[in-house]
C-alpha cells in the first residue's frame, strides 16, 4: 500500500517573546515577497528600516502576555493538532508532519521527516481556509522550493481551498451556535485577517474571471469567486449564518489586522465596530473565521483592542467565538477532508492482482478496459 504524508502547515510564530526572536520572525515573514510584494530593494529598505525596527518591541510585549507554558499557542494548537490527527489515522500507512511557513518547526524539516519516512505522496494541508497568495500560494512556494533538489519527488497535492467544505464550516458553525445561546448577542461580525486591495489586482491579471479589480463587488450577493479571498471570506461567512440560522440583517464581514498606509479589502473591523454601535448594536458577538488557531490577531487583536473599542463606544457585551485550535470536531473535519484525497488516490493492490502472489501485469483485471 502506499504510503503518504500529510504536511500541515501554518503561518509561523517567533521562538521566544524576545524582541530578537521576534525580529527574525517579522523580518523573515515580512521579506516574503508574496507578503510584501514590493521590489527587492524597497521591501528590504521598508521591512528592515521601518517596520521590522519600529514594530518589535511592541509586538515584543504583545507575545509575552499571549505566551503560553508550552510555547506560541500557533505553535502549541498545531502540535496536539498534528498529534490527534496521527492518531486519527492509525492503522493507516499515513504519517502527519508540521510546519510553518516561518521560523520553527521549519518546512524544510518537516519534509525532511516526511522523505526520511519514504512517502509516495504528500498531502499538503494549509491552516488557511480561504486562499491568499500571501498565506496559502506562498507555503506551495516554498514548498515546491524545499523539493526542487530531490532526486525522487513524491506526487505532491496542495488542498488550496476549503473556506465551502461543508466540514470546516461545520466545525465552525458549531462554536458559534453555541455561543449564540449562551450569549445572546444581537449581532455577530465575522472578522477576518485582511490583505492589501492591490494583491487582487494581481489576481485578476492572471485570471480575468476571478475579480473585478479595483472594485471588487465580491460579496454577499455576487457570484462567488473561489480565488478572491475577499469573496471566499464573504462566502465562509454566508455559509456559517445559514448552518446557525442567522438572517442577513443579523450578522457583517469585516477585515482586520491592516499593516501600513495603503488601502486594504474592505470594509474594516474598527469602522464596522463604531457602525455597528451608531446602529444601535448592544451585544456583539466576533467570529473569525480565516484563524483556525487563536493568536495574536484573535486574543489581543479582537479580545482586548476590539472587546475595548466596542464598549468605549458605549456597547453593553462583547464575545469573541474561540477558534478551532485542537478541538476534537476540527481534527474530525480535517480527517475527513483528508481521508476523501486517500480514498479517491488508492488502487487497491487487488486491482493489480496482488491479492493473487503476480506482478500484476497482465491479470485479469485487464478485462475492465
Ligand atoms: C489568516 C490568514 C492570514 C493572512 C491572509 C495574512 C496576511 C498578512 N499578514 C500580514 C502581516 C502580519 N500578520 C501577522 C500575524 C498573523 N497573520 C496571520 C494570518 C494571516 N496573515 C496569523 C495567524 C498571525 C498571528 C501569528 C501569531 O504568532 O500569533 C503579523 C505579526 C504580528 C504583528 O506585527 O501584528 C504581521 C506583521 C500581511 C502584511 C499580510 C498580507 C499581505
Ligand atoms: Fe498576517
Ligand atoms: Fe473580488
Amino acid at each position: 500500500m502506499k504510503k503518504t504524508g500529510i504536511l500541515v502547515v501554518n503561518l509561523g510564530t517567533p521562538d521566544s517573546p524576545a524582541t530578537r526572536d521576534v525580529k527574525k520572525y517579522l523580518t523573515e515573514f515580512l521579506m516574503d515577497p508574496r507578503v510584501i510584494d514590493l521590489p527587492a530593494v524597497q521591501r528590504a529598505l521598508l521591512v528592515k528600516g521601518v517596520i521590522v525596527p519600529f514594530r518589535a518591541p511592541k509586538v515584543a510585549r504583545e507575545y509575552r502576555k499571549l505566551w503560553m507554558d508550552e510555547g506560541a499557542p500557533l505553535r502549541v494548537y498545531g502540535r496536539r493538532l498534528v498529534k490527534t490527527l496521527q492518531a486519527r489515522f492509525a492503522g493507516q500507512p499515513v504519517v502527519v508532519a508540521l510546519g510553518m511557513r516561518y521560523q520553527n518547526p521549519s518546512l524544510a524539516a518537516a519534509l525532511q521527516a516526511l522523505r526520511a519516512q519514504n512517502v509516495d505522496r504528500i498531502l499538503v494541508f494549509p491552516l488557511f481556509p480561504q486562499y491568499a497568495s500571501a498565506t496559502t500560494g506562498s507555503v506551495a512556494e516554498e514548498v515546491m522550493r524545499h523539493m526542487a533538489d530531490w532526486h525522487v519527488i513524491p506526487s505532491v497535492e496542495f488542498i488550496n481551498a476549503y473556506h465551502d467544505d461543508p466540514r470546516y464550516i461545520r466545525a465552525f458553525a458549531d462554536k458559534v451556535a453555541h455561543d449564540l445561546q449562551r450569549y445572546q448577542p444581537d449581532h455577530v461580525l465575522f472578522s477576518y485577517h485582511g490583505i492589501p486591495e492591490r494583491h487582487l489586482q494581481r489576481l485578476q491579471e492572471e485570471n480575468a474571471a476571478q475579480c473585478a479589480w479595483p472594485a471588487c463587488d465580491c460579496g454577499p450577493h455576487s457570484a462567488h469567486r473561489r480565488y478572491c479571498y475577499r469573496s471566499a471570506c464573504f462566502r465562509t461567512s454566508e455559509l456559517i449564518a445559514r448552518q446557525v440560522g442567522l438572517s442577513v440583517a443579523h450578522y457583517t464581514t469585516a477585515f482586520q489586522s491592516r499593516l501600513g498606509k495603503d488601502p486594504w479589502i474592505q470594509p474594516y473591523t474598527d469602522q464596522t465596530i463604531r457602525a455597528l454601535r451608531r446602529r444601535g448594536v448592544n451585544h456583539l458577538l466576533v467570529v473569525a473565521p480565516s484563524f483556525v488557531a487563536d493568536c495574536l490577531e484573535t486574543v489581543l487583536e479582537i479580545g482586548e483592542e476590539y472587546n475595548d473599542l466596542f464598549l468605549e463606544e458605549g456597547g453593553t457585551t462583547f464575545h469573541y467565538t474561540e477558534s478551532l485550535n485542537d478541538s476534537e470536531a476540527w481534527v474530525d473535519a480535517i480527517y475527513h477532508m483528508l481521508n476523501e484525497k486517500l480514498e479517491n488516490h488508492e488502487i487497491p493492490d487487488a486491482f493489480f492482482g496482488a491479492a493473487h502472489g503476480d506482478t500484476g501485469v497482465g491479470a485479469t483485471p485487464l478485462r475492465r478496459f
